[in-house]
């Protein structure tokens, strides 16, 4: 009497329910997004599992990328598919990546998740032992972290590609006045130890800095140098690769926390860019002003102030934004706005101060006495410290170099009173 259909149905609810109840197996799924950001639980099983590889571990990963030491034993990583078995309090885990392709999207994208098999009744213990003490484990790991990224956003695959960051600058090579040195080391001290302070005020935990000066006065070398001061890795975003805003929202979203974000020359090749003399002419334009590509659709100037102090800008937790500009007269105002950018930095160009900097850097001496007639000349001459690098590094002998120094600024000085 009952339809076939019917009873398959009813055929196939019994199996899954008779199934459930005698299988002693629970899993725990852990995708690597969790409500459209990454999931922090995926990427604390990431950084943990590779701790647990045993003897029992039947493939791996492994791969280099240090070409100065090529005794050094590869890195591992856990490839997809395999088994690791982790043993916790009693309680035996076991763990396998899984790969997918979400083909419902326009643009396929990998999906990645780690199931984690355990006992039915160890279900809540994993919930309440086992999952914080990887998330704990993670930490440790990550801040212990001998190499930094710096990852670029592959567009074809919408992925961010990692590159090992080895940069050499830092705070105490940087040729910069002392006292500004110091207060951008004290504003990021002051970010990183107050996650309670930025929570009680209401604000979402990151800091917002716009570098700003003529190329080659080190806002590259900055950016480096506070990477390598806080162990942050540095995504590395070129605007122009994002499609949309929904796009850019992917993008932005699939970044770990603690990291720097990095928009170099926002001035260069878009819209954020405000050249205020051609207001007029670009009346027609101005209804696509928010647009920051023309060859690309979407990213608007709106979109990308959503993520820095919009509904967007919460998702995610300990992030430095930084953007440079060669030409913070071109930038729209609605960027250069208190709050947005919390702090301003002007790099400028060459002062004694600096010249004190690289001249120990470069040639080993603190004290000198040219430095007197260096100075002198500095003051009236705009050179960037990239130009004082080069004429530095002109050879090894130290006394010859300070010499031909004070000659380039002397013609550069003549030259100047020719003009
Ligand atoms: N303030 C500085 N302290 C130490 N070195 C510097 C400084 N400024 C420039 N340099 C030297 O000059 C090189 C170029 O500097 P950097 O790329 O950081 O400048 P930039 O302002 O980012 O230039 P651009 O705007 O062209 O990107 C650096 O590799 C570094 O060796």
């Amino acid at each position: 009497m009952v339809p076939k259909r019917i009873q398959n149905y009813i055929s196939t609810k019994f199996l899954d329910l008779a199934s459930s109840c005698l299988s002693s197996d629970f899993t725990f799924i852990i995708e690597e997004r969790w409500q459209a950001v990454l999931n922090e639980t995926f990427r604390a099983v990431e950084a943990y599992l590779p701790t647990r590889i045993g003897p029992f571990t039947d493939s791996l990963l492994i791969g280099s990328n240090e070409p100065l030491n090529p005794s050094a034993p590869p890195k591992q990583r856990i490839p997809v598919d395999c088994k690791i078995v982790d043993e916790f309090h009693g309680m035996r885990l076991e763990w396998t990546l899984r790969n997918s392709v979400d083909s419902n999207k326009y643009f396929p994208r990998e999906k990645r998740y780690f199931r984690l098999n355990c006992k039915k009744g160890d279900r809540d213990r994993v919930m309440q032992c086992y999952f914080p003490h990887i998330a704990t484990t993670a930490r440790w790991i990550l801040n212990q972290r001998e190499t930094l990224n710096i990852y670029t956003y592959d567009r074809e695959s919408s992925v961010w590609e990692p590159t090992v960051f080895k940069h050499p600058a830092t705070f105490e090579t940087l040729a910069m006045e002392p006292e500004v040195k110091q207060l951008i080391k004290d504003d990021l001290d002051f970010f990183v130890e107050r996650k309670d302070y930025f929570e009680g005020v209401g604000r979402a935990w990151k800091r917002g800095y716009l570098l700003y000066g003529p190329p080659g006065t080190g806002k590259s070398s900055l950016v480096a140098a506070i990477a390598n001061y806080l162990r942050y890795n540095i995504y590395d975003l070129q605007l122009q690769t994002a499609r949309s805003d929904a796009d850019l929202r992917h993008i932005l979203t699939s970044t770990t926390n603690r990291y720097i974000l990095l928009i170099e020359d926002i001035d260069c090749g878009t819209k954020v860019s405000h050249d205020r003399a051609k207001d007029q002419e670009d009346n027609d334009e101005q209804q696509n002003s928010n647009r920051l590509s023309s060859t690309d659709p979407g990213v608007t100037l709106s979109g990308l102030l959503n993520f820095l102090d919009g509904l967007w800008s919460s998702c995610g937790d300990e992030r430095i934004i930084i953007f440079t500009t060669n030409h913070k007269d071109k930038l729209d105002p609605a960027l250069l706005r208190p709050g947005r950018m919390d702090v301003h930095i002007h790099m400028g160009y060459c002062t004694p101060a600096a010249f004190r900097k690289l001249s120990a850097t470069y040639l080993g001496i603190k004290h000198h006495p040219s430095f007197l007639t260096i100075d002198n000349l500095l003051q009236n001459i705009n050179l960037t410290p990239a130009e004082v690098a080069q004429q530095l590094m002109k050879t090894d002998d130290p006394e010859a170099v300070l010499q031909s120094f004070i000659h380039f600024l002397e013609m550069k000085r003549n030259l100047r009173d020719h003009i």
